[in-house]
């Protein structure tokens, strides 16, 4: 047996264009402000990326890039301005941030209304509670690949890998209020693999290269990996050892062209929702 592709490059694609094509009626431009501090590689290409997305589907959207050294006061100040500024309608501290400062501290800066990357405490809170909100962009994005490829969850038996407050304790929230039976799996959890052969639906979201072997996946499951990670020799991976996985799964999404290419189509979905809401529109 091989494993259906979930390719979500191509529903990002179609997302980006319904949401290009939906902007376009609008009587403004969607305004999206991505704060970037330091050099770090990897987020300077997810940034202009981000800033790429969204300049092709109609927002405005810029990068604003602080020194390395920039201070905690110093980013927050710069949050405190974009958040009184009227033509901004989301916000997006990129992540990772150097060291001197408290990411905690520049998420709880985030005008909520404008938090396009929904890690406010206001809005997971909201989302814990059912209640509408902005949500993080990769587990929205997780939900519609499985939507878009028909994967019936209502009484399926999911586990998450990874209880970030990014991923995994989104992602479980969102399964839940999908009516799947959800358990989470973590560094602590004492038999990882054995909680991952029991699920239906496996989202592998640990941020460790291949750890999810082909022998902790259940015939026919559902695989989708959020893992990105960039081996010694260059290549990139996900979470899942992906040609062991293959053989076994019913369905997964590979790295890449899997999830990532949703995150950013969501963080322009998750923009044009906090627009029209500030806006009354
Ligand atoms: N403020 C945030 N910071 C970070 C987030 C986030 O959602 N908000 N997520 C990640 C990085 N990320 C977006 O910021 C991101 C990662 C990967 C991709 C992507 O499209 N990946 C491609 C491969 C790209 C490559 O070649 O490197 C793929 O999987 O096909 C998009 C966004 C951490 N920081």
């Amino acid at each position: 047996m091989t494993a259906r592709i979930l390719d979500g490059k191509a529903i990002a694609a179609r997302l980006r264009a319904g949401l290009a094509a939906r902007v376009a009626t609008l009587s403004f431009q969607p305004g999206l402000r991505v704060v970037r501090v330091g050099d770090d590689p990897a987020s300077g290409v997810y940034v202009r990326n981000k800033d790429r997305a969204a300049a092709e589907a109609g927002f405005d959207s810029a990068t604003i890039h602080l020194p390395a050294d920039t201070t905690e006061a110093a980013l927050l100040a710069t949050i405190a301005r974009l958040n009184a500024d009227p033509a901004v309608d989301g916000i997006l501290v990129q992540l990772p941030l150097p060291a001197q400062i408290r990411a905690e501290a520049a998420i709880a800066a985030v005008d909520p209304a404008k938090d396009v990357d929904g890690f406010h405490p206001i809005n997971a809170g909201r989302l814990a509670a059912g209640q509408p909100g902005l949500v993080p962009c990769t587990p929205r994005g997780v939900m519609h690949i499985l939507a878009e490829s028909g994967i019936d969850l209502r009484g399926a038996r999911a586990v998450v890998l990874g209880r970030s407050q990014i991923v995994g304790r989104p992602m479980a929230q969102l399964l839940l209020g999908a009516d799947c039976t959800v358990t989470v799996a973590h560094s602590r959890t004492r038999d990882i693999a054995a909680e991952c052969r029991r699920a239906e639906v496996l989202v592998a979201a640990v941020g460790r290269a291949e750890m999810v072997r082909g022998d902790w996946i259940a015939p026919g499951a559902v695989v989708v990996d959020v893992g990105i990670n960039r081996l010694a020799d260059g290549r990139l991976v996900g979470d899942v050892a992906y040609a062991e996985a293959l053989t076994v799964a019913g369905a997964i999404t590979p790295v890449p062209g899997g999830v990532g290419p949703m995150t950013i189509a969501c963080l322009l979905e998750n923009t044009l929702e906090a627009a029209l809401a500030r806006r009354g529109t």
